[in-house]
């Protein structure tokens, strides 16, 4: 394999590595483990999601690799179904890598899985010499509609995990149907929320720039995200009326100008302290908040 396809995969895992790093210590984040507290999570906080992060950061790259075995010559379809199974594969012995890690606490499960598919996805893309953009989410969307399908949709197993129930119960896809999707929230919502806070930021000169103008955006999309998201880790907790809730909060933080607002440290504490107090933890909305700093870091795919 060429040097430079090596090169482009450790720089994309590389990424993953600091988006988790870069989301965890965001902080205020409302229910989640941050500086400020372990969010509503009894059994982590920052120093285990770091932990976390040091075992899986050799790892990610292994996705990329399975992705180069699967290059496909212009014309030919390729086998998505081999591809799928090498990757959950590698997915399952990395989620036990952190579950090891962690004595068994959830920390990057749904991390992993979107991480996966999307590092899977651009592995195959940079083996096929082709650009590494947003559109790898468009790959994804291809390759993960079986997950959603054989998982959920066409699965006569009894659940076995809160997703499953939940689907069954509800109709949720949580998930799966983000990675179904495209990844359609982080691309459309938190991505678009993105960009827009760091323009608007970038012209006010009496902010502080870098890295605090940074993390203001990025609290930005995690509250744009939060108002649209079906997150099933809250599902889980607190039931889908809680889902509506959370996002009903965030809409009114949104409507005030959301981590544009003057004021938004003390009401996104607020946001937290409440979620705290009701134990509710949108986990999966910061999955894509990850998601959203990894692909902020990539060229934007050609209209
Ligand atoms: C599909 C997965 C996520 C299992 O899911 P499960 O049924 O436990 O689903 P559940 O909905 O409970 O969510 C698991 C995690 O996903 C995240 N999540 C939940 N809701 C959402 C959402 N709406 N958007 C994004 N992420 C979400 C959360 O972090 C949550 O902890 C995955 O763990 C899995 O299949 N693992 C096997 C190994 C694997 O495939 N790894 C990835 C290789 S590509
Ligand atoms: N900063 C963060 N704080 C908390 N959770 C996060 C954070 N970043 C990502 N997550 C995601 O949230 C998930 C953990 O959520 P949660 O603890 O609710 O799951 P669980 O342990 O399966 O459920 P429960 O704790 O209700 O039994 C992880 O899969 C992880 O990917």
């Amino acid at each position: 394999m060429p040097a430079s396809v090596h090169a482009d995969l450790d720089r994309l895992a590389r990424l993953v590595d600091s988006a988790l790093r870069v989301e965890a210590r965001l902080t205020p984040k409302p229910g989640l483990v941050d500086h400020r507290n372990n969010g509503a999570h009894s059994d982590m906080d920052l120093h285990t999601l770091t932990v976390s992060a040091d075992a899986l950061a050799p790892w990610w790259v292994e996705f990329g690799l399975v992705g180069t075995r699967y290059a496909r010559t212009p014309g030919e379809s390729g086998d998505d179904e081999a591809f799928l199974a090498d990757l959950r594969s590698v997915g399952r012995t990395v989620e036990q890598v952190m579950f090891d890690a962690t004595d068994g606490i959830n920390t990057h499960k749904g991390a992993v899985f979107a991480f996966g598919l999307l590092l899977g996805c651009a592995g195959r893309r940079i083996a096929e010499g082709r650009r590494i953009d947003v559109g790898v989410c468009d790959d994804v969307a291809e390759v993960a509609t079986a997950v959603l399908v054989d998982d959920l949709i066409a699965s006569d197993r009894a659940p076995a995990t809160a997703g499953e129930r939940l689907f069954r119960d509800h109709g949720l896809t949580g998930a799966r149907g983000q990675a179904a999707s495209g990844y359609a929230t982080a691309r459309e919502v938190g991505l678009v929320a993105y960009r827009e806070a760091m323009e608007i930021l970038a012209v006010q000169p009496h902010l502080a720039l870098g890295p605090m103008m940074r993390d203001r955006a990025l609290l930005h999309a995690l509250l744009a995200m939060l108002a649209v998201n079906a997150d099933t880790n809250l599902a889980h907790r607190g039931g889908v009326d809680a889902m509506g809730w959370v996002a009903g909060r965030a809409e009114r933080i949104l409507a005030r100008g959301g981590a544009l607002d003057p004021d938004y440290v003390r009401l996104v504490e607020m946001f937290d302290d409440e979620l705290i107090h009701a134990r509710l933890s949108p986990g999966g909305t910061a999955d894509l908040l990850a998601v959203t700093i990894w692909l902020s870091a990539l060229p934007q795919a050609p209209a």
